[in-house]
C-alpha cells in the first residue's frame, strides 16, 4: 500500500483556500497569505451510519489553519467539534472530502500511517487526564520519551508546565490542574507541531482551568506549536487568534481576534 502520509506532496496555496478563511479576512483585514499552512481542510463531512439513522456530524467544512495559531473551536454540544478535532488529530477519517496536514494527505491513509501521524506530528490533551496512577509524574511522561523520534527531556517539559519540583511523585498525590499539566507535558515532550485540546479545563474549576490554559497558551508561545482547543465556555475566545463557531456540523463563523486576552485576564 502507498505510504499517502509520507508521499502524497500538496501544492498549498493559502490565500486561495476557504470560503470561510475569506469570509475571515475580509472580515478583519488579517493577511496570512506568507505563513505555513499546517491544516487545510475542503469540503470536509463525516456522517456516522448507524442504519437506519444516518448522523451528519461535519458538513462541508472548509478550513486552513496557519502554523502557529491558536484557535478557539466553540459550538453547541452535538455541533462537531470533537468530530472535527478527531479527523485533524487522525484519530478519525472523514466520509468525503479532504484533510491535509502540512503536506500529508490524512483523508486517505492507512491506519498504520495515522498512527505514525499521531505520534510523529500531533499533542493531545483531553478532559479526563488518563495518567498512569502506578507510574510517578516522570514515568508518565517518559512513556512518550520512549518512543518518540526527537524528544526533549521529560523534566525539561514538566519544567515547561511548571511541575520541575513535582517529578517522582504519583498522579493521587497531585491536584486536578497539576495532573492536566502533567497531561500537557506527556503532550508535549515529543515537540508535536499541533497540540489538540479537548475541553482541557471541563473537569476544572475556575483559577485552576485558567492555569491550565497559561500553560497551553505558554506552549504556544514559546514553542510556536499550534494549538486548537474545544470549549463550551465562549469567554476562553479571548485568548485565540481565530474563534470557529461551528453549528449543526457547520463553520458558522469564524473571527479574528485583534488583540489576545491573557488567560489570566480573562473572566467568567
Ligand atoms: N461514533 C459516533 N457514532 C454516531 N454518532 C456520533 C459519533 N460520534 C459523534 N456522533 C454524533 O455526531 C455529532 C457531533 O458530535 P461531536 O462529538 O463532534 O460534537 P461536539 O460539538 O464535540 O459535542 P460536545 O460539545 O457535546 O462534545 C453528534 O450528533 C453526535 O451524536
Amino acid at each position: 500500500m502507498p505510504n499517502a502520509l509520507a508521499t502524497t506532496p500538496v501544492a498549498v496555496t493559502p490565500v486561495a483556500s476557504a470560503q470561510s478563511d475569506r469570509q475571515s479576512e475580509a472580515t478583519t483585514g488579517t493577511d496570512t497569505s506568507d505563513r505555513a499552512v499546517v491544516f487545510q481542510a475542503k469540503g470536509l463531512a463525516k456522517t456516522y451510519d448507524m442504519g437506519e439513522v444516518k448522523v451528519n456530524a461535519l458538513m462541508d467544512v472548509d478550513l486552513t489553519i496557519y502554523k502557529g495559531e491558536f484557535i478557539v473551536l466553540l459550538g453547541a454540544s452535538g455541533s462537531g467539534k470533537s468530530t472535527l478535532l478527531n479527523i485533524l488529530g487522525g484519530l478519525d477519517c472523514p466520509s468525503s472530502g479532504t484533510a491535509q496536514f502540512a503536506e500529508h494527505d490524512l483523508t486517505h491513509a492507512s491506519d498504520d500511517e495515522l498512527t505514525l501521524y499521531r505520534r510523529d506530528h500531533v499533542g493531545f490533551v483531553f478532559q479526563f487526564y488518563n495518567l498512569i496512577p502506578s507510574l510517578t509524574v516522570r514515568e508518565n511522561v517518559e512513556l512518550v520519551t520512549d518512543i518518540a523520534k526527537d524528544p526533549m527531556p521529560a523534566v525539561e517539559a514538566l519544567g515547561l508546565v511548571g511541575l520541575a519540583e513535582r517529578v517522582d511523585h504519583f498522579p493521587s498525590q497531585l491536584s486536578g490542574g497539576e495532573q492536566q499539566r502533567v497531561a500537557i507535558a506527556r503532550a508535549i515532550v515529543k515537540k508535536p507541531e499541533v497540540l489538540l485540546c479537548d475541553e482541557p479545563t471541563g473537569a476544572l474549576d475556575y483559577q485552576t482551568g485558567k492555569l491550565v490554559l497559561e500553560v497551553i497558551a505558554r506552549i504556544n508561545r514559546e514553542m510556536g506549536t499550534t494549538a486548537i482547543v474545544i470549549t463550551h465556555n465562549a469567554a476562553i475566545a479571548g485568548m485565540a487568534d481565530r474563534v470557529l463557531y461551528l453549528s449543526g456540523g457547520r463553520i458558522e463563523k469564524m473571527v479574528q481576534n485583534d488583540h489576545k486576552v491573557a488567560p489570566s485576564e480573562l473572566t467568567w
